[in-house]
């Protein structure tokens, strides 16, 4: 039953007939261009954002997926309201800004804490480097590097062989530029194969 049922799932897909729905967050430090993300995936354009103070949410349509986007502040008083947030979602979008070496180490951290919440257990995670349009930005290898993300789950779903098995969650890094839409889209596409 299962089977037919994700046959006529995917057929009502591959039409655009289907949205999958997911609650996401999008988190990442103060000035990674969370805003900037989902200002561009909702209404295609780049504007300029102020740092956000108060989470926005926004229902978006990116592909198959029909995302409930939660957009919280990334400044350090505004970090603390992530855990409020963390229950029932099912993915997280973190963003870093790939130019700001010399906060990769905070990125980090920030990032372990979410990996190691309890309600954030098997939950994706879809890790975006921003801001490629900037020559001076890091390789996905570097960052890779400085998050500690050498493992990752690999890109390709299909493929049976994974480089990190470690079960609890499916993580994975991909470089884009929001501002230059480039990116992004297969990092979603990626993203969608572990959502419901
Ligand atoms: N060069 C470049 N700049 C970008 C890109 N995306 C966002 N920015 C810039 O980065 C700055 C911060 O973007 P925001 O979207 O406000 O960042 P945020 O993550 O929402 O920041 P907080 O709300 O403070 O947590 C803005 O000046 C954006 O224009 C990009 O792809 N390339
Ligand atoms: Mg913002």
């Amino acid at each position: 039953m299962s089977v037919l049922w994700d046959w006529f799932y995917n057929l009502l897909a591959s039409f655009g007939l289907y949205h999958k729905n997911a609650k996401i967050l999008f988190l990442g430090l103060d000035n990674a261009g969370k805003t900037t993300l989902l200002r561009m995936l909702k209404d295609n354009r780049a504007v300029s954002a102020e740092p956000t103070i108060h989470p926005n949410t926004e229902e978006l349509i990116v592909g198959q997926l029909k995302l409930k986007a939660f957009d919280l502040g990334g400044h350090e008083t505004a970090r603390r309201l992530w855990q409020d947030y963390t229950t029932t979602v099912d993915g997280v979008v973190f963003l870093v800004d790939a130019i700001d070496r010399q906060r990769f180490p905070e990125a980090k951290r920030e990032l372990d804490n979410l990996l190691s919440s309890d309600e954030l257990r098997g939950v994706p995670f879809l890790v975006l480097g921003n801001k490629i349009d900037m020559p001076s930005a890091a390789s996905e290898e570097e960052l890779k590097y400085a998050l500690g993300l050498v493992d990752t789950y690999g890109k390709d779903v299909s493929s049976q062989f994974h480089e990190n098995d470690c079960g609890a969650c499916p993580i994975e890094v991909f470089m884009c530029s929001v501002v230059r839409r480039m990116g992004y889209k297969d990092a979603f596409q990626w993203l969608s194969n572990f959502l419901n």
